[in-house]
């Protein structure tokens, strides 16, 4: 608590450095975190006013003790003051609920974010702005409308998706030392800066040559769905792969003449061939594949070596058949198939489904979306950025190609996916800033070499 409310007090004086302060704080620790900012903004010298609810936590109960001691007075809070005290104030401190919330509001506190809307003040909020139910991408009614939050210990699906996350303004995450115990029951995210996943890139020696940069092979397409697995193996193409072999059921436009496209009435049989002669290093398969995908995804899995799966590949039935090198790649009607659940219920907690396939499919998965989630065995990693011009036809094939590639040269699966979304959504906000709306999966292959630049620029300008 004193961590996160010395947090809060820091980004208050970061973001709002002049001026009276409002703070208002519930009962529970949420509001001993708003207690704790208190009493540091006054150490800084700053004017607080403080409206606070009877104390339920003890160690919200002790702050209001020692923020007492420093000679801060502590005033009931209600409507009415909120409405009084906002007035000549230059922020408000929302630290009235937090996780502790389970909605509906109760007409008291329903009363109170109702002020806090209305003050026309600035309002950070602490972890999550009142109303908001930390799990949930929707909104479950009134909410506080913050211009800032100051989330603590991990990123909660409140504050990245949906309508919920537009209530929550610019978020900054404070990274907590959690006293042992303080085990968190709900999934948390972090979200890597351009320069961690920098870090994570490979990097190749100078004699570097086709045999040593990866061997992909891309296995989709269908009558009709052709074009699925061709956009696979121009994505892994364009992040670095040194050779690419499309394996098809179907005939393939000559999209890129540097990928490998075979066509065979028996996909199966030829890839069992070539896999006795030697096997690749990374697979991607399910792009377009049709019927067949769960009985080639189970002949590939077996193999044991890095794979990507997605799309037809992503069935129910390979359930625990996953390992440790696998990356899988549902959208959230896929996800939705995977968990036997509805799409709503996928999109109402993306960071609690992502991490439910993970345990159940094992390897690493990236829930798609924007933005998407890559879940890994120790923890969740939201992506940043993206277009909404890739909400067309094939992006999904494309990322499925650049996690191949990736894995092909070295990376881990969890590196390889959030690596993967990370070039996919630079490339996209490369594409749309020429394409707009008209973006299609070919722009966003197209850039994914400058987005590359960009991404390993960043340590350089430590973005
Ligand atoms: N864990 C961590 O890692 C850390 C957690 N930290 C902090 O702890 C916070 C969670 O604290 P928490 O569990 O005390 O809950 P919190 O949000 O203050 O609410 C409890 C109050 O809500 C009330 N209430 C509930 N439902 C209601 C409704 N429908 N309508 C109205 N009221 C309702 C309930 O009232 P009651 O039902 O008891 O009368 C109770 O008084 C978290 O968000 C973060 O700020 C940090 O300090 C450090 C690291
Ligand atoms: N608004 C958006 N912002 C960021 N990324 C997006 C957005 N819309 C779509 N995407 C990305 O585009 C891809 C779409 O994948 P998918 O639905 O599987 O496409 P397809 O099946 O057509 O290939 C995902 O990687 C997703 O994250």
């Amino acid at each position: 608590m004193e961590e996160a409310g010395r947090a809060v007090a820091d980004a208050v004086q970061d973001s709002f450095p002049v001026g009276r302060v409002l703070l208002l704080a519930g009962g529970g620790a949420n509001g001993g975190d708003a207690l704790v900012a208190a009493r540091h903004l006054a150490a800084l010298g700053r004017e607080v006013r403080v409206l606070a609810a009877p104390a339920r936590h003890p160690l919200t109960r002790a702050n209001r003790k020692r923020l007492g001691a420093v000679g801060v007075r502590v005033t009931a809070l209600n409507a009415a003051a909120v409405v009084r005290e906002s007035s000549g104030a230059a922020v408000l401190v929302d630290g009235l609920l937090g996780t502790g919330f389970t909605p509906p509001l109760r007409p008291e506190l329903a009363e109170l974010v109702a002020a806090v809307n209305a003050s026309g003040l600035p309002v950070v909020a602490i972890d999550v702005p009142t109303g908001l139910d930390a799990t949930r991408a929707d909104l479950v009614g009134v909410t506080v409308q913050a211009a800032q939050t100051v989330t603590l210990s991990g990123l909660k699906t409140a504050l990245l998706f949906g309508p919920a996350a537009h209530q929550a303004g610019e978020v900054r995450l404070a990274a907590l030392r959690l006293p042992v115990g303080w085990a968190q029951a709900e999934a948390l995210a972090t979200r890597p800066t351009r320069t961690d996943v920098a870090r994570l890139l490979p990097v190749r020696s100078a004699d570097a040559h086709k045999g040593t940069a990866g061997r992909v092979w891309v296995v989709g397409g269908h009558p009709g769905t052709a074009g699925a697995a061709a956009l696979a193996g121009m994505g892994a193409l364009r992040v670095g792969a040194g050779l690419v072999t499309v394996y098809s059921a179907a005939d393939m436009p000559l999209v890129m003449p540097e990928l490998m496209m075979q066509r065979h009435e028996d996909v199966a049989a030829a890839l069992a061939e070539a896999a006795a002669h030697s096997l690749p290093d990374a697979v991607c398969l399910g792009m377009g594949l049709g019927p067949h995908a769960p009985a080639l995804a189970r002949l590939i899995l077996g193999w044991g070596i890095p794979c990507v799966l997605d799309a037809d590949a992503l069935q129910p039935e390979l359930a625990g058949l996953g390992h440790a090198g696998c990356v899988w790649t549902p959208h959230p009607g896929e996800a939705a198939r995977m968990l036997n659940c509805t799409v709503a219920e996928i999109t109402r907690d993306p960071l609690a489904a992502a991490r439910a396939l993970q345990e159940r499919y094992g390897g690493a998965v990236i829930l798609k979306g924007g933005p998407s989630v890559v879940a890994q065995s120790g923890g969740l990693w939201v992506s940043r950025g993206g277009h909404p011009g890739m909400g067309s036809a094939g992006m999904g094939d494309t990322l499925a190609g650049i996690v191949a590639a990736l894995l092909g040269q070295g990376l881990s699966a969890p590196d390889a996916a959030l690596c993967g979304v990370t070039l996919h959504a630079r490339a996209g906000e490369r594409a749309g800033a020429r394409h707009g709306y008209g973006l299609s999966a070919s722009d966003v292959s197209g850039e994914l070499g400058a987005a590359w630049l960009d991404v390993v620029a960043s340590v350089k300008e430590g973005a």
